[in-house]
């Protein structure tokens, strides 16, 4: 099967190529409501974004206000474009959903306001005024909450009169991964980025070249799909896997592996066979499968843990999921919402400090509450596949970063 492009890749594309000196094309973007948004604000603030076939055509122009920019619940929207407004002469409102208005921003506020922006607001939703140019220079942030507060800067450094040198100060940065693909798409479109240095990035003032991006298929979200292969004993393979990767779903290979699959990378893509359902194994009266549980550190791809928790509580064995607290500040809550919902499906899983203990148990069908964050919806539909009744209130939140996943998991079962 194949899997609609990377929203982490799509963003970040947009964000450079309305930066840029000159037109760029993406190749086979996300079109999910996290890219939308983007490409929405960055119209609003004067970048021309056209459908051409698959592809989008970003014509980039002087950022300007007045503008209003929807966030949604996309991180890297409400991360990625203030730093690129503050460039932009105008007001610039932000706001976002109910949820967003939660999630952390203060950090790349405050950092924004070191370098010269006039910000009023910490959180969603805030205006900024933009003057046409940013000082920038070097500052100091604590990015323990998210990689998205360093990435969103780098993205728009170049652009500011005297460059950038971010530092982090504070507990170990997350989804470094993240970071990674943000310093080479830098690179790509020809920005010097110094990051020799451990935990800080520099960034030389210059241009962005606009250019072609072809955009990977995004693999965090292949991850519920390789999985519904683990709990049932079928294979799914996942096309167009590349061979390598900045992406932080890529961990899911080694994942699998230690959880019991048969795990192989070609040309044809991932190919992913489960150890199959527990012998004797009737719905609904187990947790049903022969994974083995696992102690694993997701503190680099915390996106995978609503998928590798759901394959946990199906397991053998005690797991230990560890190195995300920084989950809490996600769409939801994950840790809390996790723990509530597979409890609440007669799971034993304990919050930790900075993650979950999964003690599989006999599990019964009944709803699966969302929370409006795809990555848990996605969990419940992956346990609905081995446990009878799981009803997943919000399955329409998917359409954050899946344009369709009810389909996609339909073709997928139907052999598609
Ligand atoms: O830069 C990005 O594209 C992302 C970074 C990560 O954020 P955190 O560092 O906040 O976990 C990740 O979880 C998110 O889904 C996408
Ligand atoms: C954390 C996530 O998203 P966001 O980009 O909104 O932070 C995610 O997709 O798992």
């Amino acid at each position: 099967m194949s899997i609609p492009g990377s929203k982490s890749i799509t963003n970040r594309a947009l964000i450079l190529a309305a930066l840029a000196d000159g037109p760029s094309a993406l190749r086979a973007p996300l079109r999910s409501r996290d890219t939308h948004l983007m490409a929405d604000a960055l119209r609003s603030l004067g970048a021309g974004i056209a459908d051409e076939g698959n592809d989008w055509l970003v014509t980039p122009s002087t950022l300007r206000g007045p503008a209003d920019v929807d966030c949604g619940l996309a991180g890297t929207v409400m991360r990625f474009v203030p730093p690129a407004a503050a460039i932009a002469d105008g007001e610039i409102r932000f706001d976002g959903d109910e949820y967003a208005r939660e999630r952390p921003m203060g950090t790349i506020l405050n950092a924004l306001r070191g370098l010269g922006a006039d910000i009023t607001g910490d959180r969603l939703p805030f205006t900024l005024a933009g003057k046409g140019a940013l000082a920038g220079g070097e500052v100091t942030i604590d990015a323990s909450a998210s990689s998205q507060f360093v990435s969103g800067l780098l993205l728009s450094g170049c652009r500011y009169d005297n460059g950038l040198t971010v530092r982090h100060d504070g507990k170990p940065v997350p989804s470094m991964p993240h970071i990674e693909m943000t310093v080479q798409m830098l690179r790509t479109a020809g920005v010097d980025v110094d990051d020799t240095e451990a935990d800080t990035w520099q960034v030389r003032p210059g241009p962005i070249h606009g250019r072609e991006w072809v955009i990977e298929p995004d693999l965090s979200n292949a991850t519920p799909f390789l999985a519904a292969a683990a709990v049932t004993g079928g294979t799914v393979t996942v096309t167009g896997w590349p061979a390598e990767t900045t992406q932080p779903g890529d961990a899911i290979r080694e994942i699998l592996a230690n959880m019991g699959c048969d795990v192989e990378l070609s040309t044809d893509g991932l190919a992913i066979r489960g150890p199959g359902p527990r012998r004797g194994w009737e719905p609904p009266q187990g947790a049903g499968t022969t994974l083995s549980g696992v102690d694993v550190d997701l503190h680099e791809v915390g996106e995978l843990t609503p998928t590798v928790a759901a394959l946990a509580a199906l397991a053998e064995g005690q797991s230990v999921l560890r190195g995300i607290a920084h989950l809490r500040g996600h769409e939801t809550d994950r840790l809390k919402a996790l723990a509530n919902e597979l409890n609440a499906l007669g799971g034993d899983v304990e919050e930790t400090d900075d993650g979950l203990v999964i003690r599989p148990r006999p599990l019964h069908g009944g709803p699966w509450a969302a929370y409006a964050d795809h990555r848990m919806a996605t969990a419940g539909a992956i346990l609905g596949l081995v446990v009878d009744g799981v009803e997943v209130d919000d399955i329409g939140c998917t359409t954050k970063t899946i344009p369709d996943f009810p389909g996609m998991w339909s073709a997928m079962l139907g052999g598609n």
